[in-house]
């Protein structure tokens, strides 16, 4: 099966995050409703009849005030028994009606928690699945472009404001049903009274569009400012002992009270604002209130209004003021919803916001697991690697420094070293190829043009060992395999050889269940590196990248490594980014860069005797860290120096 073939890889572009101004909020909310069209219908029915029975019982106990004041008149004015017992029964029926309303209601609100629940849990897993979906499989834009902690704040704290804005939707209905019963109900008594009480409420809407900046860049601030505290505690956890030893705890305390300080500003500044805008609506309550009061008793005393109509405006004031304020909040909560989008815009990178609440299946209930969980998608059958060509391959980080037209061949059963000093771009160009970072050019695999790096340079075609590996906090058995099928053990026990891991084994206390700590803590830093090679290894991958994984190996160690692979999986292609001689040694081919350009290539003989900077890479006199200095074994020297003189044509030249 050939690879697929393509356009060019795209130059790297600068993306900018759309502003919170220009979010379609409304739009992303309704395609996030559109994910469960029958739950979203049944929850809007159930809480809008929710919302909208207090209005009905509010009816019913006008009218039970109203059947007993009339009785009362009836008595006062000498009417016949039979006739009060009539308005006394028409009260007591009133009740009856209040008490099935209420019951009703009890069970209303019993389903429609449930509905709520359902539908809230729902759309936070599908936001949080699109958010990682991008995460670990979209092309190009697999590393954080934030810290961890700023991650988990949008993962956690956005996503959530996303569901509040949910609720906010779900209540609308019925608030606005319940406001449209309550104002006819109370325009057909009093429209005057009526009129008093609603103009205050619009102009709190009006109120809080007004403070709409406000309320998006303190949320903004506030959410920033969480983060930087969250990632520094996280930094500070992280590098304990480098703080003991440089005695920097009072500075350290010192600046984590500083941005404590600063987050506190802005969260009061936050409160401040949601407490301001609920304080006005409330006022408005007691306005309202006030006003029904004033106008209402002057009404009863002039017998203008009926002790039942004038229970009806209190029974109704203290809810239609709530709805009416509630849009205004609603408002306030919708502007919070576009930062919370703008915010997560920032996981999603290059790729268009709808993918955020794009739909796909989510495995949430049990029964939807029956006959198993989802299938893992089979991997892609790759065509046997027999060639890589590189063209014009530039990457450019934010500094300015980077990898600029870059251009070699990799064949298949080669070992190529790509090596330069330090900061000369070693690392940025295997990241380029990877499409780890975005970066222009051409690259081609078995003769097809790789569209997308980062979706194709993966096991089995190829796997990649970072030059600071990460280990999850788990078993070193389950660190290597990664969930990787392995009935029979073969491939973790042929990938720990090749890493040069079985002494290491035996040493370990429970050996492969060995729990290697957070990010690996518990493994030394040359286990640590092995480690991750196993890891690569046991992918059984055409490619094997390996970015500098030497530096923490020892001479010994890493000849073996290189000796193991040469031995046991002679097909496999290797480019290596060393700058030791081990490597060197065993290279087909070295690239050398210099300033992010490839300045030269070739053999280690052919190299030697034409480029100083290969001169001076080989004997350590450049800041390529230990090549020949001090740090080098002197049995590593030694053996080299014999490998040397084992290469044709190689030792002349020296
Ligand atoms: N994420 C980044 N943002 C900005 N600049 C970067 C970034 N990563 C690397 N650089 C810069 O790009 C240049 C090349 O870095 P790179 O890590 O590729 O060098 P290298 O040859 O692998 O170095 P080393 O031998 O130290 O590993 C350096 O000047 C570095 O400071």
């Amino acid at each position: 099966m050939s690879a697929p073939a393509s356009s060019k890889v795209a130059s790297p572009t600068v993306v900018t995050s759309p502003t919170a101004a220009e979010v379609p909020t409304l739009k992303l909310m309704r395609r996030l409703f559109a994910y469960k069209p029958a739950l979203f219908a049944f929850n809007v029915a159930a809480w809008t009849s929710f919302h909208t029975l207090p209005a009905i019982f509010s009816y019913f106990v006008s009218r039970i005030f109203a059947h007993l004041g009339e009785a009362q008149t009836l008595g006062s004015a000498g009417q016949a028994a039979s006739v009060r017992q009539t308005a006394i029964t028409a009260a007591w029926l009133a009740v009856a009606y209040f008490a099935a309303a209420r019951f009703a209601r009890f069970g209303v609100f019993y389903f429609a928690v449930r509905a709520w629940f359902k539908i809230w849990f729902t759309l936070d897993a599908l936001l949080r699945r699109n958010l990682l979906a991008h995460l670990l499989l979209a092309s190009g834009s697999r590393r954080l472009p934030d810290t961890p902690a700023e991650a988990v704040s949008r993962f956690r704290d956005d996503v959530d404001d996303v569901a509040a804005n949910t609720e906010a939707w779900l209540d609308a209905g019925g608030f606005l049903l319940y406001s449209v019963i309550a104002i006819t109900l109370m325009w057909r008594v009093d429209s005057t009274i009526t009129l008093v009480i609603c103009a205050p409420l619009l102009l709190v809407i009006i109120f809080v569009q007004r403070l709409t900046p406000q309320i998006r860049s303190y949320r903004r601030r506030m959410r920033q400012a969480t983060a930087r505290v969250t990632d520094f505690i996280g930094e500070t956890f992280g590098a304990v002992s480098a703080v003991k030893l440089s005695a920097r705890e009072t500075q350290m305390v010192g600046h984590l009270s500083d941005l404590g300080e600063t987050r506190k500003a802005a969260a009061l500044r936050d409160v401040l604002l949601t407490e301001l805008i609920k304080g006005v609506n409330i006022n408005m309550i007691n306005l309202g209130v006030g006003a029904v009061l004033l106008l209402g008793a002057n009404l009863i005393l002039k017998g203008q209004m009926t002790i039942g109509d004038f229970v009806l405006f209190f029974a109704l004031l203290p809810r239609l003021t709530g709805s009416m304020g509630y849009f205004g909040d609603m408002i306030a909560r919708h502007r919070r919803t576009g930062v919370s989008f703008e915010r997560m815009q920032r996981l999603l990178q290059d790729a268009p916001m709808s993918e955020m609440v794009a739909h796909h299946p989510l495995y949430l209930d049990k029964e939807n697991l029956e006959g198993g969980p989802p299938a893992v998608p089979p991997r892609r059958e790759a065509a046997p690697f027999e060639s890589l060509q590189v063209r014009h391959l530039s990457a450019v980080h934010d500094s300015g420094r980077g990898i600029l037209d870059a251009s070699f061949d990799l064949k298949r059963g080669e070992f190529v070293v790509i090596t330069g000093r330090i900061g000369s771009g070693k690392s940025t160009l295997v990241r380029a190829l990877l499409g780890l970072i975005p970066a222009g050019g051409e690259i081609t695999w078995n003769g097809d043009v790789v569209s997308d790096p980062a979706s194709f340079f993966v096991p089995p075609r190829s796997a990649y060992t970072a030059q600071l590996p990460q280990l999850f906090s788990d078993s070193l058995r389950d660190n290597v395999l990664m969930g990787a099928p392995d009935e029979d053990g073969s491939a973790l026990a042929q990938a720990l050889k090749l890493a040069v891991m079985q002494q290491d084994l035996s040493e370990l206390p429970q050996g492969l269940s060995t729990q290697v700590g957070a990010r690996g803590v518990k493994l030394s830093g040359g286990q640590l590196q092995r480690s991750a090679v196993a890891r690569m290894l046991a992918q059984q991958a055409d490619l094997l990248i390996f970015d500098d994984v030497s530096s923490a190996l020892d001479a010994e160690t890493e000849r073996q490594l290189w000796a193991g692979l040469a031995g046991e999986l002679p097909d496999a292609t290797c480019l290596v980014v060393s700058h030791r001689r081990a490597a060197l040694l065993r290279a087909d081919r070295i690239i050398v860069l210099d300033e992010g350009r490839v300045v030269d290539q070739g053999q280690l003989g052919e190299l030697l005797s034409r480029s100083g900077q290969m001169q001076a890479l080989w004997s350590g006199e450049v800041g390529s860290g230990e090549v020949g200095s001090g740090e080098v074994g002197s049995a590593e020297v030694e053996s080299a120096e014999t490998d040397l003189d084992a290469q044709p044509g190689l030792a002349p030249n020296l």
